[in-house]
Parts: C-alpha cells; sequence; structure tokens
C-alpha cells in the first residue's frame, strides 16, 4: 500500500465567468454600496482585461480603484470566513434579526456582505464563492426580508419565492428557512424534491405558500402538471448551486422553468464553482443587456483566489490496491469512531452504498446510509439525523463532519470540490479529506491539481525540511522493518512478502511522504494495538 500527500497546487475549476467580472460603476440605482458591483455584460470585458493587467491604467482609474478596495468589506481576524461587517449595520426587520441572533451568528461572511445590500434594493446578482462560505443566508436573508416589505401573509394565494438548489443543497436549505422561519414564524415554506408525495405536494402549493425549496424536475412537474398552483406572483427566483444543477443536466428543465415563470420578478443565481456552462447559463438566466429592466450585479468572492477549497481544509489522498480497499476504510472508520469524529465516505453507487453499510454496521461500525434508491422521507430524516448526532465526550451538539472519505473516485474536479465541501464549512471550520485512488488511477491528480492541496503540503514540509523529523521518520521506519523482521513466526510474518519497495524508496528519498504516511500509519497501529 502507497501512502503519499498529494503535491502540486494548481486551478482545477475554470476562471471565473469571464463575461460577469465584478464591475465598479455606472450604476442605475442610486443605492452608494451598490455601486462596486454594478455590471453590464458588454463593460465586463473591459474590466477582465485590466484585471489581468493587461492594460496600464490611468492614476485617476487606480485612486478610485483604492478607494473601492477601502470600501470593501475587510476579512476579520484569525483567517476565518467572516468580515468585519455586522449584521445589526444592515436593514433587517427586529424578526429576522433576532433569528440570526439566536443562531448565534454577528458579523457577514464575505459573500453575505457584498451581495445582501444588492439583494435587498432588488437587483439582480450572479454570485460565486466556495463551498461553505455562507451563500444560504447571502440570499436568504433578503428573500424573507422582501416577503416581509411586500406584507405577504401565510396562506394566500400567493407564491413569491423560489430557490432551486440541487437535491442535495435542498436540506441545508430548508434547515436554514426553517431556522428563519421558526423565529419570525411570518412566511408559509415548503420543499419539494423529486421522490416525495406528488399529490400532498400539490395540495400545500394549492393552499399557498410563500417561499418555496424546490429541485429543477419536481418544479417543472408541478408547473405543468399542478393547475391550483398560483406563481404568477412570484417575486424572487434564486438558483443555488447552479453548477451542480447544470451537472445533472437540469439545463433543459432550467428553460421550461424560465419559460413559464413571470418576467418581472428578481433572479438571483449562486454557484461555489465557475465553468463555461455555468457562464453560458448565466447569460441564459439574466438575458440580453437591452431586456434587462433591473440591474445585474456579478459578485465573485474568490475569483482572483488559486485555491478553490477553503483554507481549513487538509487534503490527501492514498493509493490503495482494491483488495485492500475496504480494510483500510474499516480500520479509518474504527480509529475515527472512537475519537467520536463524524466522517462523510461517498461510494460511487447506491448498491455500494448499501452494501458497505450493512457490512459495517454488520462490524460493529454505525453508520447510516444515503442514496437515490431511499424514500425521501428516509433520505432527509437520515441526514438530519446524521448532522444533528451529539459527541457525548465533548458534550456539543456540532453539526460538521471532521472527515471526507472518498472511497470511489469523484467524476470530475467540480465533483470533488462539492464533496470536500461538505466539511470545514463556516467560518474557521476545519476538516479533512481523504481521497482512495487504485495506483492506475493516478492520473486523476493531474486533473485536481488546485483542489487537493496546502495543508498536506505544509505538513509535507515540516517533515521533508526539518532535518531532525526527516531523520527521525526514517528511524522509525528502519525500526518497523527490523522488528517485523525479527518476528518469530517467519511463515507468517515474512518481511519478503511485504510489499513495501513502493514505500521504502518514496519515504527515504524524499521527506515528503513522510508526514502523511506516518499519519496513516499511526492509524494503523491503534488499529492492531486495539
Ligand atoms: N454569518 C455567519 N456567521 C457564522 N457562521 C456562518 C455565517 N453564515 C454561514 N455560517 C456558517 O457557514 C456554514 C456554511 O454556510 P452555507 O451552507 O450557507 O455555505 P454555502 O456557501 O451555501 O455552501 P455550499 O456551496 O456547500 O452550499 C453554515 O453551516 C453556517 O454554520
Amino acid at each position: 500500500m502507497e501512502l503519499k500527500p498529494c503535491s502540486s497546487s494548481a486551478q482545477a475549476s475554470k476562471n471565473p465567468v469571464a463575461a460577469l467580472p465584478e464591475s465598479d460603476s455606472k450604476s442605475v440605482d442610486d443605492t452608494a454600496c451598490c455601486e462596486e458591483e454594478e455590471i453590464v455584460h458588454e463593460e465586463l470585458k473591459g474590466k477582465r482585461k485590466e484585471g489581468n493587467g493587461m492594460e496600464k491604467k490611468g492614476k485617476k482609474e487606480e485612486e478610485s480603484e483604492e478607494k473601492k478596495e477601502e470600501e470593501k468589506p475587510k476579512k476579520g481576524k484569525g483567517g476565518g470566513i467572516l468580515t468585519n461587517k455586522l449584521f445589526s449595520e444592515h436593514d433587517i426587520s427586529e424578526l429576522t434579526a433576532k433569528a440570526i441572533r439566536e443562531m448565534n451568528y454577528t458579523h457577514l461572511t464575505e459573500i453575505q456582505a457584498r451581495s445582501i445590500p444588492h439583494l435587498m434594493v432588488q437587483s439582480d446578482v450572479m454570485g460565486s464563492a466556495k463551498t461553505g462560505s455562507g451563500k444560504t443566508l447571502a440570499f436568504l436573508i433578503p428573500a424573507i426580508e422582501l416577503l416581509r416589505k411586500s406584507h405577504f401573509m401565510p396562506r394566500k394565494r400567493n407564491w413569491s419565492h423560489c430557490d432551486l438548489p440541487n437535491k442535495g443543497a435542498c436540506y441545508p436549505d430548508t434547515q436554514c428557512c426553517q431556522g428563519i422561519n421558526e423565529v419570525s414564524l411570518t412566511n408559509s415554506w415548503i420543499c419539494v424534491i423529486g421522490g416525495t408525495n406528488m399529490r400532498s405536494e400539490a395540495n400545500q402549493l394549492a393552499n399557498g405558500i410563500n417561499v418555496l425549496v424546490a429541485t429543477p424536475g419536481r418544479l417543472l412537474d408541478h408547473l405543468r402538471s399542478t393547475s391550483s398552483f398560483n406563481y404568477k406572483r412570484l417575486k424572487c427566483l434564486i438558483i443555488d448551486e447552479a453548477d451542480r444543477i447544470l451537472e445533472q443536466n437540469f439545463e433543459e428543465d432550467m428553460k421550461q422553468i424560465f419559460k413559464r415563470l413571470p418576467r418581472d420578478r428578481q433572479t438571483v443565481l449562486f454557484s461555489a464553482t465557475q465553468t463555461q456552462k455555468v457562464e453560458d447559463f448565466a447569460n441564459f438566466t439574466f438575458g440580453k443587456k437591452d431586456e434587462r429592466e433591473r440591474k445585474l450585479v456579478y459578485v465573485g468572492v474568490d475569483d482572483s483566489e488559486l485555491k478553490p477549497t477553503v483554507e481549513g481544509l487538509q487534503q490527501g489522498y492514498c493509493v490503495i490496491p482494491s483488495e485492500k480497499r475496504f480494510l483500510v476504510l474499516y480500520a479509518f472508520l474504527r480509529v475515527k469512531a472512537r475519537q467520536e469524529q463524524k466522517v462523510m465516505v461517498f461510494f460511487s453507487s447506491c448498491s455500494s452504498v448499501k452494501f458497505h453499510a450493512e457490512l459495517l454496521n454488520t462490524l460493529g461500525i454505525e453508520c447510516y446510509d444515503i442514496h437515490e434508491q431511499l424514500k425521501q422521507q428516509k433520505r432527509t430524516s437520515t441526514f438530519f439525523r446524521f448532522l444533528k448526532e451529539k459527541r457525548a465526550a465533548r458534550g456539543l451538539d456540532i453539526p460538521e463532519v471532521d472527515y471526507i472519505v472518498q472511497y470511489d473516485p469523484p467524476d470530475d474536479p467540480k465533483d470533488y470540490i462539492h464533496r470536500v465541501g461538505r466539511t470545514a464549512r463556516g467560518d474557521k471550520g476545519k476538516g479533512r479529506a481523504l481521497l482512495f485512488l487504485l495506483p492506475e488511477e493516478l492520473k486523476l491528480l493531474i486533473h485536481l491539481q488546485g483542489s487537493i492541496m496546502t495543508r498536506v503540503l505544509e505538513q509535507e514540509n515540516i517533515v521533508g525540511g526539518n532535518y531532525f523529523l526527516k531523520q527521525s521518520a526514517k528511524e522509525a521506519y528502519r525500526s518497523y522493518l527490523l522488528a517485523y523482521n525479527s518476528l518469530s513466526m517467519k511463515g507468517i510474518f515474512d518481511i519478503h512478502q511485504l510489499d513495501l519497495k513502493v514505500n521504502v524508496c518514496d519515504v527515504l528519498s524524499q521527506g515528503s511522504v513522510i508526514g502523511f504516511f506516518v499519519f496513516i500509519l499511526s492509524a494503523f497501529s491503534f488499529i492492531i494495538a486495539s
């Protein structure tokens, strides 16, 4: 078995939407806060050029850019995702403010600080920020506030908001809606997702709702077939996780949805990764400049960053031949179970999830399974049970996931980013992600460059760059081999049968590998000892 850190970094996602960079001028709106991010497609291309340093800037321009930079929300201390902007500085109704306080949030994240002011004045917004950076509240607070200002009442035949995430994102979005609504108690909302009972959803829609969280496919079904569903007064359409929606081939459904919905509405599109597909979809969603009456603002929080994953995420991979993969997983999960850590494991098929969950439960490792073949209700309840599970030892009710394990590889870098984005979420969130690869799958790393990285690299440098640690690691490894060789039952413990050549060479020739190697090895020694 070969265990290695990922050793390179570059860009996994494509450049941010070329046609929709942040701009700073020609605001149609008179709100000062919106001036810095106003966009007009044609002007944007020019701006991007400037951003790339391809044209010389005049002094005046430089000064105005400096001013803009000063006006941007500053990141809070401690390297988290929060800025120095407070929720209390915003014109938010008391009930929503109370809901936010009850969630213990005081400061806004960057995507929130930069998009909420635009959304509150009902501009169209296209937002882009890493997974776990607080996009949900960024669009939900203005949505709830818009409802409040419009004096919408529950159970009237209105339909004012539609939030369109993909199926996975539906849970956090509805949870967040629920959080705000539990306190404000003003809005009725429902969540419609494929796999649930369409008739009961139709009844609720007929009764009238204020906020609808839906997957594109199921929403289209209702638009087509639920005659009592009155959507003519839609105020705001929010498309969350646009990149995921497109990946799952919902593009055609989205076009059909757009055809049916009223055009005079606010439109919001959020995405964690930017691709050509998202760019094309954005152009299609917002239409051409002349067709648009509303102002469109692009807020790209991480556009200048090379790394598409968050700071608090440590990432690594291990190369394991297929016959040993389950053993590694089992050993790993046992250690993590003892440490009362939460681990989310990704497989490539439903039957594989089912099988491994059954097997692990049989072997005494308690785990839940979520896959497409389960009824939606079961999926939702399992998901919430997993998130809410208490960790007795620490006495905390923390929903965060400590580890993401990708037992089967992701389909592409975006898939990878979304999977690892389930950990290290929120302010100063910390988490780890481990990718299992077969030796012949190593080529995948070329495509993941930039996604996997830094922290493990730092770890690698700690050992590789430190003479004493390196010597000590070599010594530890040498003594492990000597001890193994000294075992008396040679029939069982034959050092010549150990497939260690690759590891020995790697460990001894590159200090780089040692950090991660030792980390995993210690997990095994724990198992052996237990
Ligand atoms: N203002 C805030 N202060 C502190 N924590 C926050 C704040 N806003 C959001 N969070 C935390 O950040 C976590 C991630 O937020 P959210 O789910 O909105 O991210 P996201 O950007 O939508 O991620 P994804 O793209 O994966 O859906 C939340 O679970 C919440 O704990």
